[in-house]
């Protein structure tokens, strides 16, 4: 069902910060933030030769990320993207399976259709679906 890995996110309190690793330490070219008040995160887009991070600042009161970084204040791993060619039936298929899909299908930071999957059904592992 999944096919090649999108993005690796990684949670952070400051974001500035965060990208001048990125872009500074490591010598990766780094977006300028994008505000996403749909998921609650502002996001900053790494692009490496094979795959995306993007690092992650919650936004809003009710962002997805804060409860995660209040256990874990200087940030990390948050989720893993897989590519799907089919969200819906990739979505129906596991939801029949029992794993637990949160929320709906919703239109991500790429423009495309993506959806999440509890990370307790997922080897500990928050998923992200994401439509090819
Ligand atoms: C940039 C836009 C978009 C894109 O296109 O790429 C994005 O990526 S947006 C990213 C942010 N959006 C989301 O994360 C949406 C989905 N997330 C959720 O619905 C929730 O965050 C959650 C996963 C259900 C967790 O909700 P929360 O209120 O934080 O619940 P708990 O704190 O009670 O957690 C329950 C349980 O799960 C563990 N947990 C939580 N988050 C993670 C995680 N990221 N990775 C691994 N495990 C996680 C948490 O520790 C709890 O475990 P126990 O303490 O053992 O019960
Ligand atoms: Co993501």
């Amino acid at each position: 069902m999944i096919g090649r890995l999108n993005h690796v996110a990684i949670a952070t309190a400051d974001l500035e910060k965060s990208a001048a690793v990125y872009r500074d330490l490591l010598g990766a070219k780094v977006s300028a933030p994008h505000a996403l008040p749909e998921h609650g995160v502002t996001v900053v887009f790494v692009e490496l030769p094979n795959t995306k991070i993007e690092l992650l600042q919650p936004l809003g009161d009710k962002s997805p990320i804060a409860a995660y970084l209040e256990k874990s204040p200087s940030g990390g791993m948050h989720h893993v993207c897989y590519e799907v060619d089919d969200i819906a039936a990739a979505r129906d298929k596991l939801a029949a399976a029992g794993a637990r899909v949160l929320g709906d299908i919703k239109i991500g930071a790429h423009g495309k259709p993506v959806v999440f999957l509890h990370p307790k059904d997922f080897v500990g592992t928050l998923v992200e679906l994401e439509q090819a």
